[in-house]
């Protein structure tokens, strides 16, 4: 007699995407992350997300000089303020914090890499995730960007556990557009993909809402894009948009352009009664295909 698998969410977790507006100063994008986080941990969220580059312009120009020391782990202060700053934001909030992502250099190989930092409720870090599919696309007449020319590829799925709730997947933006890394997150257990992102004005509108909703119905589980606030004076002009969708793919949330947080309770049942209801795990034929989820998942980094 098989039983029933065990909930891959232990109990109800409010979670908030802050759509955050920032600039080109660090210490103020900094600070102004860390009220936002306060606002949302004040209204009940224990899972707090920022965006893609919430520190700095998001573009291949700017990510030298904004990139920050991660190792050894843990930086100093002058290493990396930004590990400092949501580590504080975290603690002092008491919440789970995935800090979007920051331009990071590695000393030793003289890399950058775009990288997002998880923290726990003490301000403990609690995993990393470095982009694994770099933004590189070229539609004549709307967009080029080459994150590659600056920027090296991550090499992990990145899941990170939640002791109370369970465990979720963190990747970055452009990752979302890649299915095998979200159905190894969720094979693997977790309970929601979290993308911290920044898709454009071409893509965005075509794709953002599409990628999550496609992502949560082939993974049957909860899915937040959190985008920064559009700024049309900057280089690069955010989607925004950032929502949350349920295990069905339904939108929970969705924010419009500007700075806004939306919030959204995942629940347990929402994922066991989707997967009961269309029992596509019990259902796959690997036989047939073979199971992206089993094998190496992490190469060594940070
Ligand atoms: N920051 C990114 O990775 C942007 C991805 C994007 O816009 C896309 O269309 O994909």
């Amino acid at each position: 007699m098989s039983s029933a698998p065990a909930p891959v969410l232990k109990k109800p977790i409010k979670i908030s995407c802050i759509q955050l507006a920032s600039g080109a100063d660090k210490d103020t994008n900094l600070k102004h992350a860390a009220e936002k986080v306060a606002e949302a941990a004040q209204s009940g969220s224990k899972l707090v997300i920022l965006p893609e580059c919430f520190n700095s312009p998001y573009g291949c120009d700017y990510f030298p000089k904004y990139a920050e020391t991660l190792l050894p782990s843990p930086p100093t202060k002058d290493q990396s303020p930004s590990f400092h700053a949501l580590s504080a934001m975290a603690a002092e909030n008491n919440v789970y914090l995935v800090g979007g992502s920051i331009p990071e250099l590695n000393p030793e190989t003289k890399k950058y890499y775009n990288t997002s930092l998880t923290f726990g409720p003490d301000g403990k870090l609690l995993g990393t995730h470095r982009k694994v599919h770099l933004f590189d696309i070229d539609i004549p007449g709307k967009i080029f960007f080459k994150e590659s020319e600056v920027l090296s590829a991550g090499n992990k799925v990145s899941l990170v556990d939640l002791p109370e709730y369970g465990t979720i997947a963190v990747a970055i933006c452009y990752d979302v557009r890649f299915p095998e890394l979200a159905t190894i997150a969720a094979r693997r257990g977790a309970f929601a993909l979290i993308y911290p992102g920044a898709f454009n004005l071409t893509t965005g509108p075509l794709h953002w809402r599409l990628l999550a909703q496609a992502r949560a119905v082939d993974n049957q589980i909860y899915v937040a894009l959190c985008s920064p606030a559009r700024d049309m004076s900057a280089s690069y002009n955010a989607w925004g948009h950032s929502l949350i969708v349920n295990p069905l793919a339904k939108v929970l949330v969705e924010a419009e352009e500007s700075e806004t947080i939306v919030q959204a309770e995942l629940v347990g049942e929402d994922i066991t009664e989707a997967r009961k209801n269309i029992p596509l795990n019990n259902q796959r034929r690997f036989d047939v295909y073979p199971d992206v989820s089993q094998g190496k998942i992490s190469f060594d980094e940070l």
